[in-house]
């Protein structure tokens, strides 16, 4: 794995942070790390890490044994037929792009490689990602070298194609869709009379820790929720005025929304 080379095209904030979290989990030597984009000083930050740098994309792939395609989804017809030429036999291909299907991403290449549909979320910068992964013309041992490399970066799951969509709005936008509840709790804070700083570290940690309990229990939420709420207390009298808002269903119409998009990708 450590000799594993990679090429990462496109290093705009996906890709910059898979390759983060490739050196923090530490199985891919830094210099086996090739990452492209168009507009280099904007990653000029990932020099300190050891990773190459390069702009021309067909230049990357060639000796690479796994690429990512980390640019946007409108870019990956055009790169994927791009790079084509380049790619060594038996080279894998991660796509990363949202709504873009492994059938379509195979099809510009003049040679059946193993394509996966990964979609990871920011948090695999600092190895905490929960990734979804799909596989296409690809064998066990591709599937076992995939699974393997993104479970170094948090936890990864090999699901069918077909419920990517719902994988990328709940986990891959689901990381803005948490910092909104964490902005507006902050905000609240404020205006209870915290600091800005002092708000953000209390919400911080007290969202870390609901997840670290249903994490640790298997517990339902409702039943977390149980031990919280005193009959009659203070708790059940934000949760209702809460859900009195809308809370529970804003949150499923923006999934829904979000859903319905990503199913409808172009
Ligand atoms: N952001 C996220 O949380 C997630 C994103 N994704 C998917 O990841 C992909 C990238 O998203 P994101 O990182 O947010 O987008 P960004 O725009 O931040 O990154 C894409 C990068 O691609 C570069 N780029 C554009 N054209 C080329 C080219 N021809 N060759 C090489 N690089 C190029 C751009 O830089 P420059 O202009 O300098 O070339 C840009 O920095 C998308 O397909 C998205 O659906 C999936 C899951 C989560
Ligand atoms: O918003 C987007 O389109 C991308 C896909 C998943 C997260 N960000």
């Amino acid at each position: 794995m450590k000799n594993l080379k990679i090429a990462i095209i496109g290093g705009g904030n996906l890709g910059s942070a898979i390759a983060k979290g490739l050196i923090t989990a530490d199985r891919v030597s830094p210099s086996n790390i090739t990452i492209t984009r168009r507009n280099l000083s904007a990653i000029s930050h990932l020099s300190e890490f050891g990773v190459e740098f390069e702009s021309n994309n067909p230049k990357a792939v060639a000796g690479a044994q796994l690429v990512m395609l980390a640019v946007k989804p409108y870019l990956i017809d055009e790169v994927a037929q791009e790079i084509s030429p380049y790619v060594a036999p038996g080279t894998i291909v991660v796509s990363l792009a949202a709504g873009i299907t492994s059938a379509r991403v195979a099809a510009h290449f003049n040679q059946v490689l193993p394509v996966f549909c990964v979609m990871p979320n920011t948090a695999i910068a600092i190895g905490e990602s929960m990734t979804f992964v799909s596989s296409f013309q690809a064998t066990k041992e591709h599937e076992a070298l995939v699974m393997d490399l993104f479970n170094q970066m948090g936890t990864a799951l090999l699901i069918p194609e077909a419920q990517m969509a719902a994988a990328t709005v709940l986990a891959s936008c689901g990381i803005a869709y948490a910092m909104r509840y964490i902005r507006a709790s902050m905000e609240g804070g404020v205006q209870m009379g915290f600091t800005a700083a002092l708000s953000q570290q209390i919400v911080t940690q007290t969202v870390k820790g609901a997840a670290q309990l249903i994490a640790h229990s298997g517990n339902h939420p409702e039943a977390e929720i149980d031990r919280v709420t005193t009959p009659g207390g203070i708790t059940i009298e934000g949760l209702n005025e809460m859900e009195h808002k809308g809370f529970t269903s804003s949150v499923i119409k923006g999934l829904m929304a979000a859903f319905n998009k990503v199913k409808n990708a172009k």
